[in-house]
Protein backbone atom coordinates (compact mmCIF):
# COMPACT_ATOMS: atom_id res chain seq x y z
CA UNK A 1 0.00 0.00 0.00
CA UNK A 2 1.13 3.44 -1.39
CA UNK A 3 0.68 5.94 1.83
CA UNK A 4 0.86 9.54 1.33
CA UNK A 5 1.21 10.20 4.83
CA UNK A 6 3.13 7.77 7.27
CA UNK A 7 3.64 8.70 10.74
CA UNK A 8 5.84 6.13 13.30
CA UNK A 9 5.55 6.23 17.24
CA UNK A 10 4.86 10.13 16.50
CA UNK A 11 4.63 11.81 20.02
CA UNK A 12 4.64 15.29 21.41
CA UNK A 13 4.80 16.42 24.46
CA UNK A 14 5.31 19.59 25.80
CA UNK A 15 6.71 19.28 29.82
CA UNK A 16 4.87 16.59 31.76
CA UNK A 17 2.05 16.41 29.13
CA UNK A 18 1.73 13.95 26.21
CA UNK A 19 -0.40 15.67 23.52
CA UNK A 20 0.08 13.40 20.95
CA UNK A 21 1.69 9.41 22.16
CA UNK A 22 2.74 7.29 19.51
CA UNK A 23 0.61 7.62 16.96
CA UNK A 24 0.63 5.83 13.69
CA UNK A 25 -1.26 7.89 10.93
CA UNK A 26 -1.81 5.70 7.55
CA UNK A 27 -3.21 7.56 5.06
CA UNK A 28 -3.41 6.16 1.25
CA UNK A 29 -3.51 7.86 -1.43
CA UNK A 30 -6.98 9.76 -3.01
CA UNK A 31 -8.02 9.35 0.10
CA UNK A 32 -10.15 12.17 2.17
CA UNK A 33 -9.30 11.52 5.89
CA UNK A 34 -11.18 12.64 8.70
CA UNK A 35 -8.85 14.02 11.19
CA UNK A 36 -11.44 13.60 14.19
CA UNK A 37 -11.14 13.99 18.10
CA UNK A 38 -12.85 15.94 20.85
CA UNK A 39 -11.45 19.63 21.82
CA UNK A 40 -7.99 19.02 23.23
CA UNK A 41 -7.17 15.47 22.03
CA UNK A 42 -4.04 16.44 19.50
CA UNK A 43 -5.18 16.96 16.12
CA UNK A 44 -3.62 20.38 15.95
CA UNK A 45 -0.32 19.76 17.04
CA UNK A 46 -0.65 16.33 14.74
CA UNK A 47 -0.85 18.92 11.88
CA UNK A 48 1.94 21.29 13.34
CA UNK A 49 4.07 18.48 13.23
CA UNK A 50 3.30 17.25 9.73
CA UNK A 51 3.57 20.62 8.38
CA UNK A 52 6.79 20.44 9.60
CA UNK A 53 6.06 23.65 12.21
CA UNK A 54 6.58 21.62 15.07
CA UNK A 55 9.46 19.15 16.09
CA UNK A 56 8.29 15.73 17.21
CA UNK A 57 9.75 14.71 20.90
CA UNK A 58 10.39 11.44 19.12
CA UNK A 59 9.09 9.37 16.46
CA UNK A 60 9.15 10.01 12.51
CA UNK A 61 6.58 11.47 9.84
CA UNK A 62 7.09 10.32 6.05
CA UNK A 63 5.28 12.62 3.35
CA UNK A 64 4.91 10.90 -0.57
CA UNK A 65 7.13 8.17 1.30
CA UNK A 66 10.50 10.43 2.09
CA UNK A 67 11.46 11.61 5.31
CA UNK A 68 9.99 15.23 6.57
CA UNK A 69 13.25 15.80 8.80
CA UNK A 70 15.45 14.93 5.56
CA UNK A 71 13.45 16.04 2.78
CA UNK A 72 11.55 19.47 4.25
CA UNK A 73 11.74 21.67 1.45
CA UNK A 74 11.21 19.44 -1.25
CA UNK A 75 8.11 17.27 0.52
CA UNK A 76 6.30 21.00 1.34
CA UNK A 77 6.39 21.92 -2.22
CA UNK A 78 3.98 19.84 -2.59
CA UNK A 79 1.91 20.81 0.85
CA UNK A 80 -0.95 22.85 0.56
CA UNK A 81 -2.33 24.35 4.19
CA UNK A 82 -4.98 25.79 5.93
CA UNK A 83 -4.39 26.08 9.67
CA UNK A 84 -5.17 28.78 11.17
CA UNK A 85 -8.44 31.78 10.20
CA UNK A 86 -6.72 32.86 6.95
CA UNK A 87 -5.81 36.51 7.17
CA UNK A 88 -6.46 38.99 4.03
CA UNK A 89 -6.10 42.70 2.71
CA UNK A 90 -10.06 43.65 3.31
CA UNK A 91 -9.61 46.38 0.75
CA UNK A 92 -8.03 44.19 -1.56
CA UNK A 93 -10.44 42.17 -4.01
CA UNK A 94 -9.56 38.06 -4.20
CA UNK A 95 -7.95 38.06 -6.91
CA UNK A 96 -6.02 40.95 -5.86
CA UNK A 97 -4.77 39.03 -2.14
CA UNK A 98 -4.23 35.49 -4.16
CA UNK A 99 -1.79 37.79 -6.69
CA UNK A 100 -0.15 39.18 -3.18
CA UNK A 101 0.89 35.04 -1.97
CA UNK A 102 1.23 34.03 -6.10
CA UNK A 103 4.09 36.38 -6.12
CA UNK A 104 5.45 34.89 -2.96
CA UNK A 105 5.13 31.27 -4.04
CA UNK A 106 6.49 31.79 -7.66
CA UNK A 107 3.42 30.05 -9.70
CA UNK A 108 2.08 31.31 -13.16
CA UNK A 109 -0.17 34.16 -12.92
CA UNK A 110 -3.05 31.48 -14.40
CA UNK A 111 -2.70 29.80 -11.21
CA UNK A 112 -5.24 33.06 -9.38
CA UNK A 113 -7.94 32.01 -12.08
CA UNK A 114 -7.84 28.23 -11.78
CA UNK A 115 -7.68 28.42 -7.84
CA UNK A 116 -10.62 30.78 -7.98
CA UNK A 117 -12.51 28.57 -10.28
CA UNK A 118 -11.80 25.33 -7.99
CA UNK A 119 -13.18 27.11 -5.04
CA UNK A 120 -16.07 28.50 -6.92
CA UNK A 121 -15.36 32.23 -6.30
CA UNK A 122 -14.59 33.46 -9.92
CA UNK A 123 -17.43 35.51 -9.59
CA UNK A 124 -16.14 37.78 -7.25
CA UNK A 125 -12.99 37.83 -8.10
CA UNK A 126 -12.78 41.48 -8.27
CA UNK A 127 -14.98 42.16 -5.09
CA UNK A 128 -13.49 43.22 -1.72
CA UNK A 129 -12.62 40.50 0.63
CA UNK A 130 -14.14 42.86 3.39
CA UNK A 131 -17.60 42.33 2.16
CA UNK A 132 -17.13 38.58 2.08
CA UNK A 133 -19.02 36.43 4.27
CA UNK A 134 -17.22 33.75 6.71
CA UNK A 135 -17.72 30.98 4.26
CA UNK A 136 -16.28 32.93 1.15
CA UNK A 137 -13.26 33.71 3.47
CA UNK A 138 -12.22 30.39 3.96
CA UNK A 139 -13.18 28.90 0.24
CA UNK A 140 -10.48 31.67 -0.49
CA UNK A 141 -8.22 30.47 1.81
CA UNK A 142 -8.61 27.25 0.69
CA UNK A 143 -7.68 28.74 -3.02
CA UNK A 144 -4.95 30.36 -1.37
CA UNK A 145 -3.51 26.61 -0.08
CA UNK A 146 -4.32 25.30 -3.49
CA UNK A 147 -2.01 27.98 -5.08
CA UNK A 148 1.11 25.70 -5.40
CA UNK A 149 -1.14 22.76 -6.83
CA UNK A 150 -0.68 20.50 -3.54
CA UNK A 151 -1.06 16.53 -3.75
CA UNK A 152 -1.75 16.74 -0.13
CA UNK A 153 -4.03 18.84 1.33
CA UNK A 154 -4.44 19.84 4.85
CA UNK A 155 -6.94 21.61 6.77
CA UNK A 156 -7.29 22.00 10.29
CA UNK A 157 -11.02 22.49 11.15
CA UNK A 158 -12.20 24.49 8.26
CA UNK A 159 -15.50 24.46 8.90
CA UNK A 160 -15.13 26.13 12.76
CA UNK A 161 -17.28 28.96 12.89
CA UNK A 162 -19.03 28.37 9.52
CA UNK A 163 -23.06 28.31 9.07
CA UNK A 164 -25.13 24.70 7.41
CA UNK A 165 -24.74 26.56 3.86
CA UNK A 166 -20.94 27.26 4.22
CA UNK A 167 -20.24 23.84 5.31
CA UNK A 168 -22.29 22.52 2.66
CA UNK A 169 -20.41 24.20 0.18
CA UNK A 170 -16.58 23.31 1.76
CA UNK A 171 -17.62 19.99 1.74
CA UNK A 172 -18.80 19.90 -1.70
CA UNK A 173 -15.50 21.56 -2.64
CA UNK A 174 -13.77 18.95 -1.02
CA UNK A 175 -15.20 15.78 -2.25
CA UNK A 176 -14.67 17.03 -6.06
CA UNK A 177 -10.61 17.16 -5.00
CA UNK A 178 -8.95 13.46 -4.71
CA UNK A 179 -11.63 12.97 -7.99
CA UNK A 180 -10.62 16.17 -10.22
CA UNK A 181 -7.06 16.83 -9.27
CA UNK A 182 -5.43 13.24 -7.96
CA UNK A 183 -5.14 15.11 -4.39
CA UNK A 184 -5.11 13.34 -0.90
CA UNK A 185 -6.78 15.50 1.79
CA UNK A 186 -6.44 15.36 5.82
CA UNK A 187 -9.42 17.45 7.35
CA UNK A 188 -9.73 17.96 10.94
CA UNK A 189 -12.34 17.84 12.97
CA UNK A 190 -14.26 17.78 16.50
CA UNK A 191 -17.44 16.82 15.04
CA UNK A 192 -18.17 13.57 12.99
CA UNK A 193 -21.17 15.63 11.13
CA UNK A 194 -19.46 17.81 9.75
CA UNK A 195 -17.35 15.54 7.86
CA UNK A 196 -19.38 12.15 7.96
CA UNK A 197 -20.52 12.58 4.17
CA UNK A 198 -17.24 13.60 3.01
CA UNK A 199 -14.82 11.43 4.46
CA UNK A 200 -13.65 8.17 2.98
CA UNK A 201 -11.58 6.88 5.97
CA UNK A 202 -11.51 8.73 9.76
CA UNK A 203 -8.58 8.50 12.48
CA UNK A 204 -9.78 9.30 15.35
CA UNK A 205 -7.59 10.53 18.36
CA UNK A 206 -8.46 10.72 21.68
CA UNK A 207 -5.91 12.05 24.20
CA UNK A 208 -2.88 11.94 22.30
CA UNK A 209 -3.64 8.34 21.04
CA UNK A 210 -5.20 6.83 17.87
CA UNK A 211 -8.16 5.29 19.19
CA UNK A 212 -9.46 3.86 15.88
CA UNK A 213 -8.37 4.18 11.99
CA UNK A 214 -10.05 2.96 9.13
CA UNK A 215 -12.68 3.12 6.03
CA UNK A 216 -15.89 5.35 7.14
CA UNK A 217 -17.67 2.08 6.04
CA UNK A 218 -15.62 0.13 9.01
CA UNK A 219 -16.59 2.95 11.28
CA UNK A 220 -20.30 2.56 10.32
CA UNK A 221 -20.29 -1.02 11.36
CA UNK A 222 -19.86 0.18 14.84
CA UNK A 223 -23.08 1.44 14.33
CA UNK A 224 -24.66 -1.58 14.57
CA UNK A 225 -28.56 -1.86 15.14
CA UNK A 226 -29.69 -3.35 18.90
CA UNK A 227 -32.89 -5.25 18.87
CA UNK A 228 -35.00 -4.45 21.91
CA UNK A 229 -37.62 -6.74 23.61
CA UNK A 230 -40.52 -5.34 25.58
CA UNK A 231 -41.79 -8.16 27.08
CA UNK A 232 -44.33 -8.92 30.57
CA UNK A 233 -41.59 -10.05 33.81
CA UNK A 234 -38.89 -8.68 31.95
CA UNK A 235 -36.52 -10.31 34.46
CA UNK A 236 -37.66 -13.39 34.43
CA UNK A 237 -37.84 -13.52 30.91
CA UNK A 238 -33.99 -12.38 30.58
CA UNK A 239 -33.32 -14.77 32.88
CA UNK A 240 -35.22 -17.86 30.66
CA UNK A 241 -33.10 -16.97 27.44
CA UNK A 242 -30.13 -16.82 28.97
CA UNK A 243 -30.90 -20.18 30.73
CA UNK A 244 -31.56 -21.03 27.02
CA UNK A 245 -27.64 -19.99 26.18
CA UNK A 246 -28.88 -17.02 24.31
CA UNK A 247 -27.23 -13.56 24.95
CA UNK A 248 -28.79 -10.58 26.17
CA UNK A 249 -28.59 -7.76 28.29
CA UNK A 250 -31.43 -6.63 30.59
CA UNK A 251 -31.82 -2.86 31.92
CA UNK A 252 -34.36 -3.46 34.43
CA UNK A 253 -36.94 -2.45 31.43
CA UNK A 254 -36.30 -4.07 28.87
CA UNK A 255 -33.72 -6.86 27.27
CA UNK A 256 -31.60 -6.21 24.33
CA UNK A 257 -30.03 -9.04 22.23
CA UNK A 258 -26.67 -9.13 21.88
CA UNK A 259 -27.20 -10.91 18.42
CA UNK A 260 -29.34 -9.30 16.08
CA UNK A 261 -29.42 -12.00 13.44
CA UNK A 262 -32.87 -12.14 11.54
CA UNK A 263 -32.78 -15.92 13.15
CA UNK A 264 -31.48 -15.22 16.76
CA UNK A 265 -34.74 -12.74 17.25
CA UNK A 266 -36.93 -15.48 15.46
CA UNK A 267 -35.44 -17.37 18.09
CA UNK A 268 -35.66 -15.80 21.34
CA UNK A 269 -39.57 -14.74 20.11
CA UNK A 270 -39.99 -18.30 19.97
CA UNK A 271 -38.26 -19.40 23.43
CA UNK A 272 -40.15 -16.43 24.70
CA UNK A 273 -43.43 -17.44 23.78
CA UNK A 274 -42.76 -20.92 24.42
CA UNK A 275 -41.88 -19.91 28.37
CA UNK A 276 -45.11 -18.17 28.61
CA UNK A 277 -44.06 -14.50 28.27
CA UNK A 278 -46.21 -11.94 26.58
CA UNK A 279 -44.27 -10.07 23.76
CA UNK A 280 -45.23 -6.97 23.67
CA UNK A 281 -42.76 -5.07 20.95
CA UNK A 282 -39.74 -6.19 19.15
CA UNK A 283 -38.24 -2.56 18.17
CA UNK A 284 -34.99 -2.02 16.45
CA UNK A 285 -32.94 0.98 17.89
CA UNK A 286 -30.02 2.14 15.32
CA UNK A 287 -26.96 4.03 16.77
CA UNK A 288 -26.19 7.64 14.86
CA UNK A 289 -22.57 7.64 13.59
CA UNK A 290 -22.01 10.75 16.13
CA UNK A 291 -23.38 8.11 18.68
CA UNK A 292 -20.37 6.03 17.96
CA UNK A 293 -17.98 8.84 17.58
CA UNK A 294 -19.06 9.64 21.14
CA UNK A 295 -18.74 6.56 22.67
CA UNK A 296 -15.76 6.03 21.01
CA UNK A 297 -13.88 8.71 22.59
CA UNK A 298 -15.23 7.95 26.19
CA UNK A 299 -14.49 4.25 26.02
CA UNK A 300 -10.68 5.29 24.37
CA UNK A 301 -11.35 1.95 22.54
CA UNK A 302 -7.62 1.00 21.54
CA UNK A 303 -7.36 -0.41 18.13
N1 LIG B 1 2.39 25.03 22.58
C1 LIG B 1 1.86 24.30 23.55
N2 LIG B 1 2.34 24.30 24.80
C2 LIG B 1 1.81 23.53 25.77
N3 LIG B 1 0.75 22.72 25.60
C3 LIG B 1 0.20 22.67 24.38
C4 LIG B 1 0.71 23.45 23.29
N4 LIG B 1 -0.04 23.19 22.18
C5 LIG B 1 -0.97 22.29 22.56
N5 LIG B 1 -0.83 21.98 23.88
C6 LIG B 1 -1.66 21.00 24.62
O1 LIG B 1 -1.67 19.80 23.91
C7 LIG B 1 -2.95 19.18 23.93
C8 LIG B 1 -3.43 18.93 22.53
O2 LIG B 1 -3.77 20.17 21.91
P1 LIG B 1 -4.19 20.35 20.39
O3 LIG B 1 -4.36 21.81 20.14
O4 LIG B 1 -3.24 19.62 19.53
O5 LIG B 1 -5.58 19.62 20.36
P2 LIG B 1 -6.70 19.65 19.25
O6 LIG B 1 -7.19 18.26 19.11
O7 LIG B 1 -6.21 20.33 18.03
O8 LIG B 1 -7.81 20.50 19.94
P3 LIG B 1 -8.64 21.74 19.36
O9 LIG B 1 -9.70 21.15 18.54
O10 LIG B 1 -9.15 22.38 20.63
O11 LIG B 1 -7.65 22.60 18.62
C9 LIG B 1 -3.84 20.11 24.74
O12 LIG B 1 -3.95 19.61 26.05
C10 LIG B 1 -3.11 21.42 24.71
O13 LIG B 1 -3.36 22.16 25.89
Amino acid sequence: MEYIVETKNLTKRFGKEQAVSGLEMKIPKGEIYGFLGPNGAGKTTTIRMLLGLMRPTSGSVHIFQKDLRKERIRILNKVGSLVENPSYYPHLTAGENLEALRKIIGVPKTRIKEVLKIVRLEDVANKKVKGFSMGMKQRLGIAASLLNNPELLILDEPTNGLDPSGIIEIRQLIQRLPHDYGMTVIISSHLLSEIDQMATTVGVVSKGKMIFQDSIEEMRKFAKQKVVLKVSDSESAWRALLARGMRADWDEKNITLLNQSDENVATAVKYLVKDGFSIYRVEEEKKSLEDVFLQMTKEERLV
